[in-house]
């Protein structure tokens, strides 16, 4: 059985058509990234999966249930974007607060280490760094062991020791065979992190593969290089998805051979090809969409 099938969901807020028929599906033990411009649907598709938001129409199972169901919320745990701490707690006894609220709790201590909170346990909730309050949110989001979590943009505010050591703690418990969902604007985050990327934009899944087959199929081959060269010109080369004129020339294309031997053609320097990385492939999609 699935961990979590959605199927053809819509969401209309007012006339905002924030969710327009969106389908995927996540397997037991899998991290699924969903990767997308602001305003794209991400938060609204997370909520949905959490039951916390009814759609319009479609359906969400959580192990073929209903996630509004409480069977199924029992089995999810969430870091969301926007979460309260109680302030005047220390980060221990928030953590063990949590714990109580669910019948097969994991121990405080595993907790503590995973979210790598054991140097700052005496130290008031309210007195925490933006990075401490997002790792505590993650203590909080595991404590009741969740089957499926749900962690949205989870690393904003995080120095680059932090997001290192959070990444590592995901990825143990991906171990314990997890299902992790995860949104973020920080693409080397979902290719460090994701078996499988989907990119929302407008309300819709406009792609999905693995971070390397999205690299390769969509990023394509990045051309760069130096020389008088019409923007007109780069834009109808070969296989063409992105152009960048910028002091240097960057074209990015899915048939490289036939772009360079018409860029050959002109009187360039400073040649340099090389494959796009997620973060470009990225731009690449949501800038054709
Ligand atoms: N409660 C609401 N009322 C009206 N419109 C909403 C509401 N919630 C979301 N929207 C709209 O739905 C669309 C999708 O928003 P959503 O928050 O899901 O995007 P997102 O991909 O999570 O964006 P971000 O990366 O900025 O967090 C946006 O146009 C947003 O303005």
């Amino acid at each position: 059985m699935k961990a979590i099938e959605v199927v053809n969901v819509t969401k209309h807020f007012g006339n905002v058509e924030a969710l327009k028929g969106v389908t995927f599906s996540a397997d037991q033990g899998e991290v699924l990234a969903f990767l997308g411009p602001n305003g794209a649907g991400k938060t609204t598709t997370i909520s949905i999966m959490l039951g916390m938001r009814a759609p319009t129409g479609g359906t969400v199972k959580v192990y073929g249930m209903d996630p509004r169901v409480p069977r199924a919320r029992a089995r999810l745990g969430a870091m969301l974007q926007e979460s309260d701490l109680p302030a005047t707690l220390k980060v221990k006894e928030a953590v063990e607060l949590f714990r109580r609220l669910y019948p097969r709790p994991l121990p405080a201590r595993q907790v503590m280490e995973m979210a790598d909170l054991m140097d700052i346990a005496e130290r008031l909730c309210g007195n925490l760094s933006g990075g401490q309050r997002r790792r505590l949110s993650f203590a909080l989001s595991v404590c009741g062991n969740p089957d499926v979590l749900f962690l949205d943009e989870p690393t904003v505010a995080m120095d680059v020791q932090s997001r290192t050591a959070f990444w590592e703690s995901v990825r143990q418990f991906k171990t314990q065979g997890k299902t992790v969902i995860l949104t973020t604007h920080h693409l080397e985050e979902a290719d460090a992190l994701s078996d499988r990327v989907l990119v929302i934009d407008q309300g819709k899944v406009i792609v999905e593969g693995t971070p390397k087959a999205i690299k390769e199929q969509v990023g394509g081959t990045r051309i760069r290089f130096h020389g008088q060269v019409q923007e007109q010109q780069l834009r109808t080369l070969p296989g063409v998805t992105r152009v960048n004129i910028n002091g240097v020339n960057e074209v990015y294309t899915r048939t490289p051979e036939a772009a360079l031997r018409e860029i050959l053609h002109h009187d360039i320097t400073d040649l340099e090809v090389s494959k796009a990385s997620l973060e470009e492939a990225f731009l690449n999609l949501t800038a054709r969409n």
